[in-house]
């Protein structure tokens, strides 16, 4: 994983943080109060604490670290010298903290690694050159964080629960900004507690480079960018700390197996996964309430929450992947290299190597990258170091699109390469234009060139240039674009992104892909996934799916012809829009997609379709009266407003009983238009394309769309109780396919699912099995009647995943609980120890 966060030096910030050493690192992002005076002794630097405390405690006691019990549980006694809550852990009178003790060794631990998360997450403003990291209050979390931060029109980059406290990383745009906001902040402690603010401090790469630093600063080239010479930005200390030999142990660990061992590995480690789901669940069980049948079974089955089908290989193992980011570097030898990373940044990796014999890139790929590397040894344009943060160069980025799938499907991938679109990324920042634009003419001639005379010659459909001007290596979707080469024959109106396109193909359908548009790394696998997913789903005319985050909407579309409808949720505008065209192009049009985080629209949508949990209740309690007095049994699940779910329950029955399952074609009558008519269903307008509502291409900037969107976007929808009445009586199937991001799903998502009664069946993708496993614990426990409140308990602190999701099924609302029903495994990524998992819910 590369860095995205590496903050700059900030000395004029905070300056008396600046000499801080490693230890200093991690008491910079305790909640703890203000540390000590350095010159003080213990009184005067806390002396109350220091007589309550007068063993000075810096690690927390074992029980309190695993069951978050008071000193008054402890097994220890009452003399317990170990601390029980965050309180008693100080720094040591002089500021610092014992380098040795549980506490450093924890912080150290937890900064890296929520700094490694938000590399996946963090969306920071592209101008804001200022970084901070802030430790914050037990209890704070970052929606509390954020009306402080978006009251001074400061972006709010990422704050994150993690093994016990809550890490946030903020970007400023002056000093002046992050005074105001320091003092705001300071001004609303929480239960007595300051919010404590510094920079992000200098991470173990950057000490370890810390003289090439010093002797680097000062120089800037005829570019105006500052130089890093090659033994600078890498060192003898690299390949000590790097214990990679070379780039194919960095990305495919596993290459040195055989595919049958890799596939038996990953098995083996899903089934422990899974196992932590039947665990937890019976833990987390109220007392009262008897364990479900599942877990009782479990037993029968080694301990499984259900059926584990083992692991799907990929039908392509070698130069799978369709999209390679390079890195841009200095190799071990000093050689500007095009390739990968051999670590971690953090960890003061910078060396970057070809890519030799990483059998997840293809040769094209592998080509593309050479050229590149060719073209770099005379350009005067200077490497991005990931030191200093300057530089041009950054990154070339090779994304293939594959012909259709009549194309046989081989072990050789690279004969269905069709199309290839270079990104290459760079940072214009105080460079010269015109020198600039003559570089980036030599680089297209070059590429183009090269593609021709290869033999045979190679698919180049478009290149274009990302300016990325932030630190993090993750640009924006919303960087620059610079075409060099406009793809033939797409006459597209609209943005850059818009024309510079490739295409891939899924289940016969054609997607087309802009530069940042998220596609699944391995496409024919992929294929697999998404199928496996659909079986699983059970779907058919009568079925309202939620693809709940659905990226370029590829999961609801390659289904779309099974269902009655698909309303996609997704909160990268961009993807959306992919997702939108993509529609089009394919001519389907039973595809609504909204743009908005899934905590905020999820309720609000199923809401709006179904009517709202309550209603539900009210109606199939009226519903059941029904059907004792007239045995009808055709009532199932509509909400009932003003008597005209019977209407519309007939009406639906009617179109139901040519119910078809999956494979056969539908011509499906959607709900779009009488939806569309009402002037409901408008969410999709925020997706910036014509949306596909009746097939009439509606404008994006229609007022009342753009206002139905924000409904939507802030949770506020209220549609009228006709329009909810024909929505929720259109389809008698209510189904959600989840494919999360590696974090899962947010715990509102999961309570709008778990609540609401018409969503029966779930079929959960994820690519990270511990989330996965986090959020079915807080879908298949019991609840009681009575919630408890969540009371803010401490030990959440150093709670696993797991952990945390058990505390949190005691304050879901009673509820049905789902039962795990099946779980598989598709190998999205041979040679890598990744997968990813679906997951069958029932109830
Ligand atoms: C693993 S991708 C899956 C995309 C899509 N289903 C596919 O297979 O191509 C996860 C998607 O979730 C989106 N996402 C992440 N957090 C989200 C949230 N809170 N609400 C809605 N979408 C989210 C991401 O932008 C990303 O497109």
């Amino acid at each position: 994983m590369e860095d995205v966060l590496t903050p700059p030096p900030q000395p004029e910030l905070v300056g008396e943080k600046r000499k801080r050493d490693e230890t200093s690192l991690d008491a910079s992002i305790e909640d703890a109060p203000a540390a000590p005076a350095s010159t003080g002794g213990a009184e005067d630097a806390a002396g109350s604490d220091v007589a309550r405390h007068p063993m000075w405690k810096t690690s927390l006691c074992s029980y309190f670290r695993r069951r978050g019990a008071g000193a008054e549980e402890c097994s220890h006694g009452e003399s317990c010298r170990y601390a029980h809550t965050e309180e008693e852990l100080r720094p040591r009178p002089d500021g610092t903290w014992d380098p040795t003790s549980d506490r450093a060794k924890k912080l150290r631990k937890v900064a890296a690694e929520a700094q490694e998360e938000a590399e996946e997450e963090v969306t920071v403003d592209e101008q804001s050159l200022e970084k901070c990291l802030v430790g914050l209050p037990m209890g704070w979390t970052a929606d509390r964080l954020k009306p402080f931060l978006q009251d001074q029109g400061i972006s709010y980059a990422i704050a994150k629960k993690k093994k016990g406290m809550t890490v946030g990383f903020v970007t400023f745009q002056s000093v002046e900004q992050l005074t105001n906001a320091v003092q705001i902040l300071k001004k609303n402690p929480s239960g007595g507690k300051e919010i404590k603010i510094v920079d992000a401090n200098r991470r173990s790469h950057q000490k370890a480079h810390d003289g090439a630093l010093v002797s680097n600063t000062g120089t800037t080239t005829e570019n105006g960018s500052s130089p890093t010479t090659p033994a600078e930005e890498t060192s003898v200390l690299e390949s000590v700390s790097s214990s990679k030999k070379g780039a194919r142990d960095a990305v495919t660990p596993l290459a040195n197996m055989t595919y049958i061992d890799q596939l038996e590995h990953k098995n083996q480690s899903m089934a422990q996964i899974l196992k932590k789901l039947t665990r937890n669940a019976r833990k987390a069980c109220p007392p009262a309430i008897p364990h479900p049948d599942w877990v009782f079974k479990s037993k029968e089955i080694g301990g499984l929450p259900c059926k584990f089908e083992g692991i799907l290989e990929s039908p392509v193992v070698n130069g799978y992947r369709n999209k390679c980011e390079f890195s841009v570097g200095y190799s071990l030898e000093g050689k500007k290299t095009v390739g990968f990373m051999l670590g971690n940044f953090r960890e003061g990796v910078t060396a970057v190597e070809e890519p030799v014999n990483c059998p997840n890139v293809s040769e094209i790929s592998c080509k593309y990258a050479q050229m590149f590397q060719d073209f770099l040894q005379p350009s005067s344009f200077p490497l991005w170091s990931r030191i200093d943060n300057s530089g041009f160069w950054r990154q070339l980025t090779v994304r293939e699109g594959r012909c259709p799938a009549e194309a046989v499907v081989s072990q050789n991938a690279e004969s269905q390469i069709s199309e290839v679109m270079l990104i290459v990324q760079v940072c214009s920042t105080g460079v010269d234009e015109a020198l600039m634009k003559e570089e980036f003419d030599k680089l297209s001639a070059i590429l183009i060139q090269g593609a021709a005379t290869c033999s045979p010659p190679l698919p180049l459909t478009t290149i274009v240039v990302q300016d990325h001007k932030g630190i993090s290596n993750a640009a924006p979707t919303d960087c620059p674009l610079i075409p060099l080469l406009v793809p033939k024959g797409d006459q597209l109106d609209g943005t850059t992104e818009d024309k510079i396109r490739i295409h891939d193909h899924i289940s016969n359908l054609k997607f087309s892909l802009s530069p940042t548009a998220f596609f699944q790394v391995n496409t024919l696998a992929a294929e697999r996934l998404y199928t496996l997913a659909g079986d699983w789903a059970n779907l058919n005319s009568d079925t309202l799916l939620f693809d709940v985050c659905c990226g370029t909407g590829t999961i609801g579309l390659t289904l779309a012809q099974h269902v009655g409808m698909v309303v996609g949720i997704e909160m990268n505008e961009s993807a959306v829009s992919n997702a939108c065209r993509n529609a089009l192009v394919n001519g389907i049009k039973n595809c609504r997609f909204v743009c908005g985080k899934a905590e905020d629209v999820m309720g609000p949508l199923l809401t709006e379709y179904l009517g709202s949990p309550q209603q539900q209740a009210a109606a199939s309690k009226s519903n059941s009266e029904i059907d004792d007095a007239s045995k009808n049994e055709d009532t199932i699940g509509c909400a009932s407003y003003d008597g005209e779910n019977i209407d519309s329950s007939k009406q639906r029955n009617d179109n139901a009983e040519g119910q078809q399952p999956m494979g056969a074609s539908v011509d499906h009558p959607t709900c779009a238009s009488e939806v569309d008519e009402n002037n409901v269903a408008s969410g999709e307008q925020n997706c910036g394309e014509a949306s596909l509502v009746n097939d009439k291409p509606i404008e994006t900037a229609s007022d009342n769309s753009l206002e139905q969107g924000k409904a939507c976007k802030d949770g506020s929808s209220s549609p009228n109780n006709n329009v909810l009445a024909a929505n929720a009586c259109q389809f008698k199937n209510v189904v959600a396919i989840v494919d999360s991001p590696r974090v899962g799903l947010r715990p509102t998502v999961i309570k709008a699912l778990r609540t609401h009664p018409r969503i029966r069946r779930l079929v959960y993708v994820s690519c990270n099995p511990d989330s996965l496993v986090a959020n079915a614990i807080e879908l298949c426990t019991p609840t009681s009647e009575k919630q408890e409140k969540n009371k803010g308990n401490r030990g959440w602190r150093s709670m696993s995943s797991a952990g945390l999701a058990r505390q949190r099924t005691k304050s879901m609302p009673n509820s049905e609980p789902f039962i795990p029903k099946r779980a598989m495994a598709v190998d999205l990524f041979p040679h890598t120890p990744h997968c990813e998992m679906v997951m069958l819910f029932e109830r």
